[in-house]
């Protein structure tokens, strides 16, 4: 506040300064007589013979900071001093974006920790930690492999000139979409990042605007940002090229983006259906040079694209290696403790996998956090996602044990129909009446979050999960767990029914896809007596069947999609079977298999896991002469862990790696695959650089006597 009353005094003075000696006599005569804030006038004594600096303290002193400027401007401007007027308005502006950035950096500056209790918080930069981005081009998103790109580079020109103007960032659940458009915002403010490319910078989230108010103006969504209503949004407008709109959670919105050319509008100060606004931002009907980030799951991206013209793709993977050990440093602040956690889960291959999602690596290091403090053996461990979900169930509700294990479960069962309700209805947000409808009592709901909306002039409190996913985690729940005659949720028999779930995500393919996941996952045996035993609820297996039969229809019978979708939902099928953890289901489940056709495409370290897993159950493949994977394309086969991952795929009789940059290190690899792998009659190593040694130690491997290998190309 000091900083910027020092600045507006500045101001004043120069301005004053800038005055002949008959513009300053005129200004004080002016300033005397008019009442230009309502608020009366100076008295014309006090002017008299007063000199620039008394007379910027009685402006001061009289109207206080910023109005003391626009009377000052008000008054040049009844003079036609027409030039100071301008000036200072221009030098006021400048100075509106010092504020602005320094509004926007409080903002962001600290994070809350999913759990965290009031006051305790963490600095966004002592935490965020680098993660891999890759940019894609626009029309081979799926297909291409991409080079990796930093958040200075978004917007940079591409080979040929051209510069994009509005940049998907996908990324999966808890991948880190929502940080780093946190992140930009705070860097952008501090200066250290696009310091002369964006005057503005502007943080949309869809959620609140799901929630927020039906109509609305572009002007209203820059209002949001700013600290307070006064804000010079029509100086702000002028240079929209200097604007940019981070548009976070497209896959949240409870609208298409995708409306009628017609309808959409030209001017950022006209109020019209939130759909229309946001559309016509998005589609550059409206601010056409201003720039755009937009963030979305890949579930949502047909969606997207489907509105979109010419535009950057860019995909965040998660963590490097490197990178989650840096997150364990940052998350533990203890040399010693972040070291035992971090060497703990390398130990464990699919925890330490799993870690390169960094909500996953949050909870794992939440559990080993807890763990340590309690003194307790770090053993525990899962190699599920849902697993992990339920560790942190488990340890966040262990520190409530004054609860009774009825009231828990009482309270778990509400909380899973409120999210299951939510799912159902595509609602992230609920009020008090909401959670009173499932059961829940506000005080005791570990896993919510109270938000505060600015809804026109009243404060509404909504409560969310603590993450999106936590939501999806519990509707899981809500479908699996045993119910009771005369439960809450028998009131919302509309959702009670798994197969109708099911039936809506194989047409929309999009927001259910991690609750389905979670279901698989809730159903492994191991998790089922956990639940029992920790928790005294008792989770049925009776949707099995269902599922089964799910998984039975062929993508085609459910929608159109086009290849790359169709792989996609293939793939989830497969983490879906990796959730599960029954061989004998995921065998059932994947017998119908005969042939797999894997497209070029980037697999991301657990697709791999998960993959592999499947592979290893595919009965039917083993024996069929059909299997050609041409995925491995996309893989860096450079690490043991990767080779490990990657090799198992090779079950069948005629496997193609070419062009899979296989090194000379691979030989080693490939060799002991021809002598492991007898049913193996064809393999395609081509273009790849094995080099001498490779071949050499291949050789190894062909005259194995195991080796059944007859054609290698
Ligand atoms: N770069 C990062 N550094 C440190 N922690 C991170 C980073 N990115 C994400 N996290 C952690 O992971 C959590 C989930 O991240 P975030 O909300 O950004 O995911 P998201 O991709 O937006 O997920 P969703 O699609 O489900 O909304 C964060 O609350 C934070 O704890």
């Amino acid at each position: 506040m000091e900083k910027r009353s020092s600045r507006i005094n500045d101001l004043l003075i120069h301005a004053l300064n800038n005055l002949s000696q008959e513009e300053f006599k005129g200004f004080k005569d002016k300033l005397s007589h008019s009442d230009s804030e309502g608020k009366g006038n100076i008295a014309r004594g006090r002017l008299e013979n007063a000199d620039a600096i008394d007379t910027k303290n009685l402006l001061m002193a009289f109207y206080g900071g910023d109005a003391a400027v626009d009377v000052t401007i008000d008054v040049f401007n009844q003079l036609s001093l027409r030039e100071a007027a301008a000036n200072l308005r221009e030098e006021r502006e400048t100075d509106y974006s010092v504020k602005y950035r320094e509004h926007i950096q409080n903002k962001y500056r600290v994070i809350k920790d999913l759990n965290s209790r009031l006051g305790e918080n963490v600095t966004l930069n002592s935490r965020y930690t680098k993660l891999i981005i890759v940019k894609k081009q626009h029309e081979e998103i799926m297909t291409k492999r991409a080079s990796s790109i930093s958040l200075g580079n978004l917007f940079k020109c591409d080979e040929d000139g051209q510069t994009p103007q509005i940049v998907v960032l996908l990324g999966a659940a808890g991948i880190g979409k929502t940080m780093t458009a946190r992140k930009i915002m705070f860097d952008w403010a501090a200066g250290e990042l696009y310091k002369e490319r964006f005057d503005y910078a502007f943080y949309i989230n869809c959620r609140e605007v799901n929630f927020g108010s039906e109509q609305g103006r572009i002007a209203d969504l820059i209002l949001k940002n700013c600290p307070n209503k006064n804000a010079p949004v029509e100086e702000i407008l002028i240079n929209p090229e200097k604007l940019l709109f981070i548009i976070d959670g497209f896959d949240e919105l409870r609208f298409s983006l995708d409306q009628p050319e017609d309808n959409l509008c030209s001017d950022p100060c006209e109020k019209q259906p939130m759909e229309i606004t946001l559309s016509s931002l998005v589609r550059k009907t409206v601010l056409l040079e201003s720039y755009v980030i937009i963030t979305t799951r890949p579930t949502a991206l047909e969606k997207l694209r489907q509105c979109l013209e010419c535009t950057r793709y860019a995909e965040i993977l998660g963590f490097s290696a490197a990178e989650r050990e840096e997150y364990f440093h940052k998350f533990f602040g203890n040399e010693e403790k972040a070291r035992k956690a971090f060497n703990f889960v390398k130990e464990n291959e699919m925890l330490f996998t799993m870690c390169f999602v960094p909500i996953a690596c949050w909870i794992i290091c939440t559990v080993l956090k807890q763990q340590m403090e309690a003194g307790e053996d770090l053993a525990q461990t899962s190699k599920t996602i849902t697993g992990v979900y339920m560790l942190y169930l488990f340890s966040l509700l262990k520190g409530h044990s004054s609860n009774s294990k009825k009231h828990t479960a009482a309270n778990l069962k509400g909380l899973c129909s409120l999210a299951a309700d939510g799912i159902w209805r595509q609602k992230i947000l609920f009020g008090e009446e909401d959670i009173k409808k499932h059961g829940l009592h506000i005080s005791d709901s570990l896993f919510l979050n109270e938000n505060m909306f600015q809804k026109d002039i009243d404060c509404e409190c909504v409560y969310s999960f603590i993450h999106l996913s936590f939501q999806e985690f519990f509707a899981a729940l809500f479908y699996v767990l045993e119910k009771e005659e005369t439960t809450v949720e028998d009131s919302v028999t509309a959702m009670n029914n798994v197969k109708k779930l099911l039936e809506n995500y194989g047409k929309s393919r999009n927001y259910l896809m991690l609750t389905v996941r979670f279901l698989f996952g809730l159903l492994n045996e191991e998790r089922m007596k956990d639940m029992k035993k920790k928790l005294s609820c008792k989770i049925s297996p009776k949707i099995k069947p269902d599922l089964l039969q799910w998984l039975f229809l062929e993508p085609d019978e459910m929608s159109s999609f086009k290849r790359n979708a169709e792989m996609i939902y293939q793939l989830e099928e497969f983490h879906c079977l990796y959730e599960i953890q029954e061989e004998s289901f995921v065998q059932s489940a994947l017998n119908r298999f005969t042939e797999l056709y894997l497209a070029e495409y980037n697999f991301t370290k657990m697709d791999l896991v998960a993959l592999s897993f499947c592979l290893k159950n595919c009965r039917k493949l083993e024996t069929n002469l059909n299997f050609h994977l041409h995925a491995l394309h996309a893989l860096p086969l450079r690490h043991q862990r990767d080779r490990d991952a990657h090799f198992p795929f090779c079950l069948s009789v005629s496997c193609r790696l070419s062009n899979c940059h296989l090194t000379a290190v691979c030989g080693g690899d490939l060799s002991s695959l021809l002598s492991t792998k007898p049913t193996l009659m064809e393999l395609d190593i081509g273009e790849n650089n094995l080099g001498d040694s490779g071949v050499q130690l291949l050789c190894g491997g062909l005259k194995h006597p195991h080796s059944k290998l007859q054609k290698l190309r």
